[in-house]
């Protein structure tokens, strides 16, 4: 099909190679072609050809996913797959947006097998699940609890004499519930989103299991009985540290998808006039909808920057743990709850403000713009609420104020609540990202110290530190995501100042989007910085001005941008974000193919005739 020429004037411009750029988001030119082959094997391949899931019902949709999800497991095996970005190329490039249902087993059965087993139990249940010789799920939350886990009522007895625990959910609340890949007792109905996960609910009446099924590489039970505490207890709780590490990176992932749906379309639509008479402009040259979309593209390039560093950091706690240092545990955990948390709400707005963006179009399936933002929000609550993380990211924070109080070395990720910030000069219109850095983090700073005033004046009057974190949780969580912008900030500079020494020429487009996200992050808070006297009203007249620039130089680099993401059609399944920017008349062949306009439906006959006979 011929290229869009709007589209291929938009790829005519740009400063830089977007294949290079592409190359720095997958880690390097073998890993973009080992996608590349990995991509096609499963997009040349009829197994994989079926239905367009958006026309599906439920029980059709998991039925078809599931047969899929079983044909993504057959060519990973077949292809000797085990590296998980290479296994998650697969299995994205055969899921058309959707979660597939063995999702849970690969992250949240195997992983804390992988994580809680020891050597024998390995043997007996880790490798055969990671040939899906047996299926798992994970099965925490009830119907009375999923936050507070030590509020869970489900019980395990041990009987001493026949060396098993009887396990019981004794009251209603005890049910297993959203038990995502459990296939054993029941479904538990129609959701939001995640039609492809067969959440389920499981009751559990005198269940006995073996001594011996306890993952016992952390505590255990002896044959008498005696449960042996693990060297660290909170390891515990370490399975679900592993999908929260891996979150952000999903959220750059789906954020990068919608950016790249509405941008492409808002360079192929046209609408209204600015100058009578002189033709319709593309609606990406509205500034109104550069400011709703090159926030989120600059957020998409923070977000996934964050998230590669994030998985990095977590491999490496946990390969030290597996070696028994568990130092590092804590600020593993912290970061992954506050990134988490953060990334994953931004990027449920985002996919929002890029809907709203596309307009009507963006409202039907043939955008995939709803499916990618209903499997999406689930991760603000799955795995963790929002707030309940962001609280334990506050929490540490508190401690970090007493540790500074101590003369106790902070953790890295924290180490700038310890330096000094002064900001004496006037901002212009060009404030460079490292000074935006710099503002981020003494916000945080700053607000650090400002929630821990109140919390230890509570703990003075109260003596108990739950009632003093309960009364002041609003600004304790304002306080984790002050920090945890920070952090993002952080690592998307540093990724840039790296890239700049490597490509320049990618690198100093990135260095604008970093502004624009330092920018907007600024403005957002911008209370703040009058507050605490680091900014003055000049100073953010003159960011405003200059986020309105960065903005006149992202126009010309957007689809290029977006393009580095390298989606393939297939794999984006959105007509408003083809590659070719053939929208139109692919909108109107989709929409008539929709069994809707197959057959008959009978029901105007049924209803509508009876109005008539009744003379209205
Ligand atoms: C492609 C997308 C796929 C997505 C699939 C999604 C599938 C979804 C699966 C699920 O949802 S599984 C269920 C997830 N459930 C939760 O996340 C529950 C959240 N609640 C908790 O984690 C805990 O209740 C709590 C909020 C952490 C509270 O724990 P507790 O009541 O024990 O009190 P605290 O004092 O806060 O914590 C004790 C101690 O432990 C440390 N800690 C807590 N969590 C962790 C962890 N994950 N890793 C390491 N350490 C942890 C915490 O910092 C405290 O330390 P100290 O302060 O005592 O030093
Ligand atoms: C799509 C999906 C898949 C899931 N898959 C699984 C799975 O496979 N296995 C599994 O075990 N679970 C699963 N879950 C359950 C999930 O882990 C829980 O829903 C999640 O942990 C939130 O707990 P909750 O539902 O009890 O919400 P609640 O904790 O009841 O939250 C309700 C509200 O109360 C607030 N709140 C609660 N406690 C506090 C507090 N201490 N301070 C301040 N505010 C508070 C929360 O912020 C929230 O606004 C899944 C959930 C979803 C949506």
């Amino acid at each position: 099909m011929p290229m869009n020429p709007d589209l291929e004037k938009e790829r005519q411009g740009g400063t830089f190679d977007v294949e290079q750029l592409t190359h720095i988001l997958d880690g390097g030119r073998d890993k973009t072609l080992k996608r590349h082959f990995l991509e096609q094997e499963v997009l040349k391949d009829p197994v994989f050809r079926g239905p367009d899931t958006r026309f599906l019902s439920r029980e059709e949709l998991f039925g078809e996913l599931l047969r899929k999800h079983v044909a993504v497991i057959k060519k990973t095996q077949e292809l000797s797959i085990d590296d998980i970005n290479e296994a998650s190329t697969i299995y994205s490039a055969a899921m058309n947006n959707n979660v597939g249902p063995l999702t849970l087993h690969s992250v949240a059965f195997v992983a804390p097998l992988d994580l809680m087993a020891d050597d024998e139990q390995k043997k007996k249940w880790l490798i055969p699940a990671k040939k899906y010789e047996i299926i798992g799920c994970y099965a925490q939350t009830e119907l009375g609890h999923g936050s507070f886990i030590r509020g869970l009522e489900t019980r395990a007895d041990y009987d001493v004499n026949t060396q098993q625990f009887v396990l019981n959910t004794p009251t209603e609340t005890a049910i297993k519930w959203w038990v995502g890949g459990c296939v054993a007792v029941g479904d538990i109905g129609p959701k939001f989103g995640f039609g492809g996960v067969d959440n389920g609910y499981l009751c559990l009446n005198n269940v006995r299991i073996p001594r011996d099924n306890l993952l016992a590489k952390t505590g255990k039970v002896l044959e008498d009985g005696t449960y042996v505490k693990p060297e660290n207890p909170k390891v515990v709780y370490g399975s679900m540290l592993g999908i929260r590490a891996a979150l952000p990176k999903v959220g750059a992932y789906n954020l990068s998808k919608a950016v790249t749906i509405a941008i492409r379309y808002s360079c192929v639509r046209h609408q209204s006039e600015i100058k009578p008479g002189c033709g319709e402009p593309q609606v990406l040259d509205y500034q109104t909808q550069q400011h709703k979309l090159f926030p989120l593209l600059a957020t998409a390039y923070a977000f996934h920057t964050v998230g590669v560093w994030m998985l990095d950091f977590h491999s490496t706690v946990m390969n030290e743990i597996n070696e028994g240092h568990y130092h590092r545990l804590a600020e593993d955990h912290v970061l992954a709850a506050g990134l988490k948390a953060v990334i994953n709400w931004k990027t449920h707005e985002g996919i929002e403000i890029c809907r709203f963006s596309c307009g009507g179009h963006g409202y039907s399936l043939a955008s995939s713009l709803p499916v990618i933002y209903v499997n999406h929000v689930a991760n603000s609550t799955a795995e963790g609420e929002t707030v309940i993380l962001l609280l334990q990211t506050a929490v540490y924070l508190m401690k970090c104020v007493i540790d500074l109080e101590q003369g106790t070395p902070l953790d890295p990720s924290v180490a700038y609540l310890d330096q000094s910030f002064s900001k004496s000069e006037q901002w212009c219109s060009d404030v460079d990202m490292h000074s935006l850095l710099k503002a981020i983090q003494f916000r945080s700073k700053k607000f650090t110290e400002y929630v821990s005033s109140f919390v230890k004046k509570e703990l003075m009057a109260t003596g108990n530190q739950q009632l003093a974190f309960n009364k002041h949780k609003v600004i304790l969580v304002e306080c984790a995501k002050a920090h945890t912008e920070a952090v993002i900030m952080n690592a998307f500079v540093t990724k840039v100042d790296e890239i700049l020494q490597s490509n320049p020429s990618v690198g100093k487009v990135l260095s604008l989007l970093c502004q624009i996200y330092g920018v907007t992050e600024i403005l957002a808070h911008s209370g703040d910085y009058i507050q605490y006297e680091y900014l003055r009203k000049i100073d953010l007249d003159n960011i405003q001005d200059q986020l309105f620039k960065l903005y006149t130089y992202i126009r010309p680099e957007a689809v290029l941008l977006v393009d580095a993401f390298d989606f393939h059609d297939e794999v984006l399944k959105s007509i408003l974000g083809r590659y070719d920017g053939q929208v139109y008349e692919n909108m109107f062949k989709w929409a008539k193919a929709s069994p809707f306009n197959k057959q008959d439906q009978g029901t105007f006959r049924k209803y509508i005739q009876q109005l008539k006979q009744a003379k209205l």
